[in-house]
């Protein structure tokens, strides 16, 4: 099965209204059309003003969504207001989202279904702790967590990030034999049929010197890149070594 690749760059809480020029940089350094699906989620203040100008081969993306639709829920974004700016995925259940704002499974499957209800592809995050890795329970907490924050969804309508924690933002990689491993054990867990359809990408420290090796592994069909999506030239690197 070829699933075509998807990288993702997921900004967090960085990007002011000047960094909308980041899609003409991209482009520059690209040099020519990517070979794979490219996402960019920047925080919400500046998807409409990128939505304008952006070139159609890159999607854009919510970092979050509300599980409700409308109404008094001061701050929040819902997935409509996000599919109505022209984003085309949102990415829940981040570990910062989990941890930052005390979502639980039953929170972020309320969300995957709000997105999915949207017409958007909910990029579903899912990853162990240090703690959890080194006890050699990282298998079981990760496909517990996915299961338990999966709504019935047809593989084609949504991607799964594996993103384990302890390797967001510490300059820590899983190897690739070890990304592969749990991308493996994530598809067979996988409750429908259509489990080889699905796309699951890897985060975490992933950047321009790593990102070949990892996204060479037959399960790992693509990359949620933080730290290395805010810099053009490492956003293109990275995107040059998905094929
Ligand atoms: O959390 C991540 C993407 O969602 C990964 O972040 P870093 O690439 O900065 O480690």
């Amino acid at each position: 099965m070829m699933r075509r690749k998807l990288v993702a760059g997921n900004w967090k809480m960085n990007g002011l209204v000047k960094d909308c020029a980041f899609p003409k940089a991209l482009s520059e350094a690209l040099n020519a059309e990517p070979r794979c699906d490219v996402l960019l989620c920047p925080p919400a203040t500046l998807l409409s003003a990128m939505s304008a100008t952006k070139p159609d081969w890159l999607k854009l993306g919510g970092q979050d969504c509300a599980a409700q639709t409308s109404g008094a829920h001061t701050g929040d974004v819902s997935a409509v207001m996000l599919a109505d700016l022209g984003c085309t995925h949102v990415i829940v259940g981040h570990s910062e989202r989990r941890s930052d704002h005390g979502e639980t499974n039953e929170t972020v499957k309320l969300k995957t279904a709000a997105a999915l209800d949207a017409g958007l592809i909910p990029i579903l995050c899912v990853g162990e702790t240090l703690d959890e890795r080194e006890s050699g329970q990282a298998e079981d907490v990760v496909v517990r967590q996915l299961l338990a924050s999966l709504p019935a969804c047809d593989a084609d309508r949504i991607v799964i990030a594996y993103e384990p924690v302890w390797a967001i933002g510490t300059g820590r990689t899983a190897t690739p034999e070890d990304a592969q491993a749990m991308h493996a054990a994530i598809r067979s867990a996988w409750p429908g049929r259509d489990a080889d359809v699905l796309r699951i990408v890897y985060g975490g420290s992933m950047n321009p010197a790593n990102a070949e090796a990892l996204l060479a592994q037959t399960d790992i069909d693509g990359g949620l890149v933080g730290g290395a999506s805010l810099k053009p030239q490492n956003f293109a690197r990275i995107i040059q070594s998905a094929r």
